[in-house]
This record gives structure tokens, sequence and C-alpha cells, in this order.
């Protein structure tokens, strides 16, 4: 690259908590000039021709057709994790701009925080905390239970590359795992982790002790757990969302956690993110909720940052792509 000028590459802000993280800054700087959208809309008429990538950590900036109209030679667009609902892809195909995402980087640590959701909420860890660091000693109730991982049934929702994983750890508890997907895995994959397939998501349900959302957002996930479906689990059942808060509808959530139709959640989710301080969501004893944080390791993000590196320089140089999305 010596005496080339490095590309210029859009991002949203540095050091911000969904720009850029300070510690990603030294190796990006390495390949890219990086611009954050307050400089770009300071000196866009120097810029605009100048940017040729995005760079989306989490889910900013916000890509409109304002933006791709003002930015002519933009030909990728890196989003961070798996998830690409805040794309249209439909319109930036139609400007030419090519996504990729980092599904591969994200899976294990994701997988790994869906089983500490479960486990955390089963055996109560965020109450027993509270309880062990109460000034009230008489805050120690004896019979103070929770319930068993070991040997009972997670149905996966959703058996992608996170949910498999999800599935193999599982088996590690001996637990009974049923799935329900689009497309159902061959009959090695279901073998080796036990996994049984569901074809109506009513049947999974029904039998789950614990329901593990991992679908990607699209229309047909939208809302995908309602009334209807709080009412088909058991009411000794546990909702976990590491996918995307609208997965679930959260009013229905709400009366069914007050209403004990089902016995507890563990949201990794919500809509919106952060919930407002009032909601309810928030007042619930059998709720645990964390603040997005599945893929939230420090090896994990810099896989992501690495990955998120090699697609825009492929995009750049006409090369195949790495985690291309495609519509
Ligand atoms: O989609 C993902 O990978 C995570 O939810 C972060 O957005």
């Amino acid at each position: 690259m010596a005496g080339q000028e490095l590309p210029y590459v859009l991002i949203d802000c540095i050091g911000g908590q969904r720009g850029v993280f300070e510690d990603h800054v030294e190796l990006l700087e390495k390949h890219f000039h990086l611009i954050t959208m307050k400089e770009y809309l300071e000196n866009k008429k120097f810029l605009s021709e100048k940017i040729t990538a995005i760079y989306i950590w989490y889910h900013k900036p916000v890509i409109n057709e304002e933006l791709l109209q003002s930015l002519p030679n933009l030909k990728i667009i890196a989003s961070s994790g798996v998830g690409i609902d805040h794309l249209d892809l439909h319109l930036l195909s139609r400007y030419g701009v090519k996504v990729a995402n980092t599904p591969f980087a994200v899976s294990t640590a994701t997988a790994d925080f869906a089983i500490a959701l479960m486990l955390a909420s089963s055996r109560r860890l965020v109450e027993g905390y509270q309880m062990a660091v109460s000034p009230n000693t008489e805050y120690f109730p004896a019979n103070w239970l929770g319930d068993e991982v070991s040997g009972a049934t997670l149905g996966i929702v959703g058996m992608g590359a996170i949910g498999y994983k999800v599935a193999q750890r599982a088996k590690a508890f001996e637990m009974k795992i049923l799935y329900h997907n689009r497309n159902r895995r061959n009959k090695e994959e279901e073998s080796a982790v036990g996994a049984v397939y569901c074809k109506k998501i009513d049947d999974l349900l029904q039998q789950s002790d614990f329901v593990l959302l991992s679908v990607t957002l699209t229309p047909q996930t939208h809302k995908l757990i309602g009334k209807r479906e709080l009412e088909l689990m058991k009411p000794t059942a546990t909702l976990i969302n590491i996918s995307r808060g609208v997965v679930v509808d959260q009013d229905a959530l709400v009366e069914a956690l007050q209403n004990k139709v089902i016995k507890a959640a563990a949201l990794d989710v919500t809509y919106p993110e952060p919930l407002p301080r009032d909601h309810p969501l928030l007042k619930l004893k059998n709720v645990i909720i964390t603040p997005h944080i599945g893929s939230a390791t420090k090896k994990t993000r810099s896989v992501m940052v690495e990955n998120m590196t090699e697609s825009i320089q492929a995009g750049l140089a006409g090369l195949p792509i790495p985690n291309e999305v495609l519509l």
C-alpha cells in the first residue's frame, strides 16, 4: 500500500459505546481513514466522493436513501454481529452496495451467553446475589429453591449457528433438546446433539421447560411469540430471548409473567433498548434482563473487527467478500 491513500471509511463515532471501540481504533487506522459521521457532515463536499465503505458497529449509523445518494462511491457496508435487520438490503442493492456481517465470529460467545441466562434464571442467580449482599440477614430464607436444568427439556426456536452451539452445550447438561427451524438439520447434525425436530412450533412450546429464541428477525419472526404462544407454554417454563426484542410481543409477555402464565423470562434483547426505566418488565421478580451483550467478549469483538476489515478490503478490491450477505 506504500504511497497509496488509505480508503475512507465512514463510522458512527470513536469511543462511543456503539461507534468504534477505542481498543479497535489502532488496528482500523492501519487500514483505513476513519471518518466520523460528524466529520462527514462538517466536510461533506470533500468527503462524499472519498468515502467508499461504511463500518457499522452495532446498529448505527442509520443508512437511508439520503445518505446513499450523498455517497456516490460507496461500495460496501460491514456490519458487526449477525443480525442485519437494521439494513434495507433491497435499497442497498439498488445502489449497488454490498453488505457483509460477522456470523461466525459471534456464535460461540452468544451460545455461551444463552446458557448463562438459562442457568441464571433457573438457579435464581440475581436474586441469590441480592440476598447475599443484603444487610438484612433475615432475608436468607431456608426454603429458597431454584429449578434444575439437567434433565429438563430445552426447545430451541431457530437452529442456526448459535442455536446449534446452544444445543451442543445443552447436551452436556443432559437436557432433552427439541428444535424448530425453517429447514430441518440433517440426521447427523441432529443425532450429534440428540435434537428432535418439531415441524410445528406449537409442539415445541407445549413440551419445553426452557424455550430459547435464537431466530433471525424477519417479517415472519416479528412477534412470533405472542399471547397464544405464551399460553401454549407450560406454566413452569422460562422464555429466553437472545434474538431481537420484537420477536416477542412484549405486552403479551408482561401480562403472561404477571399472571404466571409462564414462570420466568431471561432477556438479552428488548424493545426499545434500553427499556424506559418505568417499564413493567423492570419491576417483575421473575425476569432477568441484560443489555444486549450476547456476543460481548473481548475475543469475539476482536474477531468481529478483523472480519469486518477483511470484508471491506475485499469489497474495495473487487474480490469475493467474506461473509457477504446476499439478498
Ligand atoms: O446480531 C448480533 O450479532 C447481535 O445481536 C448484535 O447486534
